[in-house]
């Protein structure tokens, strides 16, 4: 199986300011290197290791300080990146103001309204959801129906990598395993890939087949969800004693 993503010597620093005009950097990816080759991979590592900074990155939403990102998917031509973000803050991803109906409206090229429609409609039952929603504020809607929302916008803007962040911390666990079921059934139909960054060993082992685990802005450890037991991770075996 190829690798669909490879990263080479990724860093990302910030600027810290510490006196008076001076500005320190802060190294926080620290020229990392790895590729994903599953269709599904989990990012660990403990809280301030770098994950959210790291998928920043492949998504676009931030610009590394060095280093080269490389995404061997097929590239749709409606589709500058195809990478997508799925937000832990759900209710910030979508403009509250918004109904349905216009924060699916923002990500189509669709000018023809009649087909618009159709495809809005078409999209929301693929992921569970009714027409009637459409014209629904996002207030008005529960936390799962939102994630539907905000999985069924990257797939009108024909996305082919879906990134989790955290996403489903706070969900009650029903929700999520509704969600987990749709995007088994999505991966197919769309040939998508998922990364999720968790703290959830139960989520990476029972829904991905690759584990990057970073520390401290590094790779500790890259392996495949069937190697678990083999982890020479710290943060990895203090999660697997938790779990047992
Ligand atoms: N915009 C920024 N400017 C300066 N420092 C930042 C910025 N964003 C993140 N950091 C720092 O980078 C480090 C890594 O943060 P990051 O959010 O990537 O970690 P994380 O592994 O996702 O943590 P968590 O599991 O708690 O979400 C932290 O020390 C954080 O304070």
């Amino acid at each position: 199986m190829g690798e669909w993503l490879v990263v080479t010597n990724l860093s990302k620093s910030y600027g810290v300011s510490r006196f008076l005009f001076s500005k320190k950097k802060r190294d926080i990816i620290k020229n990392i290197s790895f590729s994903f080759k599953k269709d599904s991979v989990a990012i660990l590592g403990e809280s301030g290791s770098g994950k959210t900074t790291l998928i920043k990155m492949l998504s676009g939403i931030e610009k590394p300080s060095s280093g080269d990102i490389k995404l061997n998917v097929t590239q749709s031509p409606k589709k500058k990146n195809p990478i997508s973000m799925i937000f832990q803050d759900y209710w910030s991803a979508i403009n509250p103001r918004f109904t349905v109906y216009e924060a699916l409206k923002e990500t189509m090229n669709e000018t023809d309204e009649k087909k618009m429609l159709d495809e809005m409609t078409n999209i929301l039952k693929k992921v569970g959801l009714s027409a009637d929603v459409l014209y629904k504020k996002a207030t008005e809607m529960s936390g799962g129906q939102i994630q539907r929302i905000c999985i069924a916008r990257s797939l009108l803007s024909r996305t082919q990598v879906l990134i989790f962040d955290e996403s489903f911390s706070s969900l009650d666990l029903i929700v999520v395993d509704q969600l987990l079921d749709l995007l088994m059934e999505l991966r197919k139909e769309y040939k998508l890939k998922y990364v999720f960054v968790t703290h959830s060993l139960e989520l990476a082992t029972y829904f991905c087949e690759e584990l990057l685990v970073l520390k401290d802005g590094e790779v500790e450890e890259s392996l495949l969800v069937s190697n678990l037991m083999h982890s020479n991770s710290v943060y990895v075996k203090e999660l697997i004693k938790a779990q047992i």
